[in-house]
């Protein structure tokens, strides 16, 4: 593996190229599990938006944030302050915080779930194009895997699809052993589309076992496999762990995820292109909406 993850750009996936390009994005699903994508239809100007919004709500005091503070996992929404998350359960909880948002479309209308127009209409645009660039590698991965177009997308209407603001705050105090900005982890569901700013601090485990730094990349966003995902294709796909480091250097990082994962009802099945003959599917079929809810749990 090289001494970054691969980036793909998306253009190609037009015309003669799509077969080579579907291609190179599932080798990077089965290889590193992490690939960055440019050129993706997401505007940078919705991007910037997102985040202008995020700084703008996290600079808020915390005691008028605790308003929307993040009550149960069925609804998975709301602010969750810093120490309250254990992504790593064996480590010290991590330094950062954050505002989940599930399923957008569908909660934009109550306003008691959002602490101001601004952040909930950025929120909904940022959503809205994610959700159609993740249905994309979606799609992409089903054709690289010899399988209908639509065997993975079929599953993700938007029920549990959930854009995430994080902030990784600059903290003076010293870090306690163990303590990173996010611990090691694996994403539970599908897919996993990542817009990070220029302060650094991803990794991500590669195979050889060493740590390999994410570096900031303007205009590409990062994808990576989650358990579900890795599970559906027999293992075939990587669920790659990975981690943020503290910070340490004086300034904060903020950074927005896109998780988009399969309906409650969805059975995932290990799809029959990713079992050799001859042998038996490595997992039992089973309900993404169980899957996720035993995950979350087991952070917060
Ligand atoms: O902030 C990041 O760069 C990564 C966050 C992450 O991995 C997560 O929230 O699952
Ligand atoms: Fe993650």
């Amino acid at each position: 593996m090289s001494d970054t993850i691969p980036l793909i750009d998306l253009r190609m996936l037009a015309g003669e190229t799509r077969t080579a390009t579907v291609q190179a994005i599932r080798e990077a699903a089965e290889q590193v599990g992490f690939f960055a994508v440019s050129h993706t239809g997401v505007h940078a100007v919705v991007v910037e938006g997102a985040f202008a919004a995020a700084r703008h709500f996290f600079d808020l005091p915390a005691a008028y944030k605790e308003q929307w503070r993040y009550r149960d996992t069925a609804l998975n929404h709301g602010w969750v302050s810093t120490g309250q998350e254990s992504l790593d359960p064996t480590r010290p909880a991590d330094r950062k915080e954050s505002f989940t948002m599930r399923n957008v479309v569908h909660t934009s209308a109550r306003d008691e779930l959002w602490p101001d127009v601004p952040l909930r209409d950025a929120a909904f645009r940022l959503y809205r194009e994610a959700q159609r660039l993740a249905e994309r590698v979606l799609v992409a991965l089903a054709e690289g895997l010899g399988l209908r177009s639509d065997e993975f997308l079929a599953a993700h209407t938007g029920e549990n699809q959930t854009l995430r603001l994080l902030h990784y705050p600059f903290d003076a105090r010293p870090l306690a052993a163990g303590e990173l900005g996010a611990g090691a982890h694996t994403d539970y569901g599908s897919i996993t589309l990542l817009w990070q700013d220029d302060a650094g601090g991803l990794e991500v485990l590669a195979r050889d076992g060493q740590w390999l730094a994410v570096p900031p990349r303007p205009e590409a966003v990062i994808v990576n496999i989650g358990d579900l995902m890795q599970r559906w294709t027999n293992d075939r796909l990587r669920s790659t762990l990975h981690r943020v480091q503290p910070r340490t250097d004086g300034r904060d990082r903020y950074s927005i995820a896109f998780f988009c994962d399969p309906d409650d009802a969805a059975e995932i099945a290990v799809v029959p292109t990713c079992v050799a003959p001859g042998e038996a599917p490595r997992y039992a079929p089973i309900t993404a909406g169980e899957h996720i809810r035993a995950k979350l749990k087991a952070t917060y």
